[in-house]
């Protein structure tokens, strides 16, 4: 894996990877952050044309997908402006020139470890790809001999999307004492990678926790858990369920680095504007190449094995979450809602999350 968790930083800074497979290779950069001077690097060093690897949720969105769960590849014209490849990923309604639609095709294993690696990167995902071929070009040797440019394995690159090598590890802890609980305990967990840091927060004194012991796992919001934005109801879920937890004998917040439902907080702010001109919160997620949910629960789950706590009273109001703990092993004996206030900017994502995804939110939308 080192190495294509190497290339998810080399992403992120603008620097282009090279993935490689066992007869030929990719050059890959992302197009987030992406400069016409990034593009002729990849012309120049690669001997392919260069092609726009987007996921199977972007392709549905703008209708370029001929099969029903697949990524797509586009072959990008010569001299394209960097303004028209970041629309093909990120246009609010399907503008894809008929001449790039017509030739789409599903993205091969190479364009798919690609965009695996990106996706990794948070940023949006969407991927240039330019083969290399079985040869490479003197320059690319050179580059990926002397280390300026990583080569992944494809194999490993393809594993980010699949399995995330977790392995959270207990970091350092120390005394928090909150407004809402005095006797707190936060302990930091960092997963294998390095990268993505949880925290859990002890809640009272472990020895006397009831059983099932009170957790709620919630996913980062800075928008709403600092700021206290009325767009979601996320900061009232925090200090609330701080306060419930302290008040039935104390438990578990787990507090996970997953902004924005996994997406990131670029791609969250991306989505709030495609919300201002009248998406809901899953279009426009996926009309950015998200699918409606891209949290995934591995890291709490070791987290709370860790902590030794196998059996809990989960407060959400989130089937999603119920569901990967009971698949996990761990016991949700019961289930405690936890309600934010509705507000004239926050309607319309409840009111979406409780159709599209399943929200128990009916006590809460009934106040409306
Ligand atoms: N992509 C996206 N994420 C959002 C939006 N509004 C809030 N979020 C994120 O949604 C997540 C909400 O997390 P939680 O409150 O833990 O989870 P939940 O799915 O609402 O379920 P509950 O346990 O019932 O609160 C956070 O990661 C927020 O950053 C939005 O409009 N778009
Ligand atoms: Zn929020």
């Amino acid at each position: 894996m080192q190495q294509a968790e190497r290339a998810v930083f080399d992403i992120r800074r603008g620097q282009p990877v090279h993935i490689s497979g066992p007869e030929a290779g990719v050059l890959v950069a992302a197009v987030e952050g992406l400069t016409p001077a990034l593009i002729n690097r990849l012309r120049v060093l690669g001997c392919e044309k260069t092609r726009l690897a987007v996921t199977s949720h972007r392709a549905r969105w703008t209708g370029i997908a001929n099969h029903a769960s697949a990524a797509m590849s586009l072959l990008l014209p010569d001299g394209i402006p960097v303004s028209e490849i970041v629309d093909l990923c990120t246009a609010r309604h399907d503008t894809t020139p008929a001449e790039i639609a017509d030739r789409a095709r599903p993205v091969t294993p190479l364009e798919s470890a690609a965009l695996a690696v990106v996706r990794a990167s948070r940023l949006l995902p969407a991927a240039l790809v330019t083969g290399t071929g079985p040869v490479h070009r003197e320059e690319l040797a050179a580059l990926i001999k002397d280390g300026t440019i990583l080569d992944v394995p494809a194999d490993q690159a393809l594993a980010l999307a699949s399995s995330p090598r977790l392995q959270v590890s207990e970091t350092s802890d120390a005394i928090v004492p909150l407004a809402d609980s005095e006797e707190s305990r936060f302990v930091l967990f960092r997963e294998a990678n390095g990268v993505q840091e949880h925290v859990a927060v002890l809640i009272g004194d472990p020895k006397t926790w009831p059983n099932p012991v009170p957790v709620r796992l919630h996913s980062a919001c800075l928008t709403g858990d600092l700021f206290g934005s009325l767009r979601c109801d996320c900061g009232e879920q925090l200090r609330g369920s701080v306060r419930e937890i302290a008040n039935t004998g104390g438990g578990v917040l787990l507090y996970l680095a997953q902004e924005g439902r996994g997406i990131g907080l670029a791609n969250k702010l991306r989505a709030y504007r495609l919300q201002d001109q009248g998406m809901d919160t899953v279009d426009a997620d996926c009309s950015l190449g998200f699918g409606a949910d891209e949290r995934r629960y591995e890291a709490a789950v070791e987290m709370l094995q860790t902590l030794g706590i196998d059996r809990v009273r989960l407060l959400t109001n989130n089937p999603d979450k119920v569901r990967a703990l009971q698949e996990a092993g761990i016991d949700v004996a019961d289930r405690q809602p936890l309600l934010g206030k509705l507000n004239r900017h926050n309607a319309r994502y409840l009111t979406t999350k409780a159709d599209r995804a399943g929200h128990f939110l009916e006590e809460l939308l009934r106040k409306a």
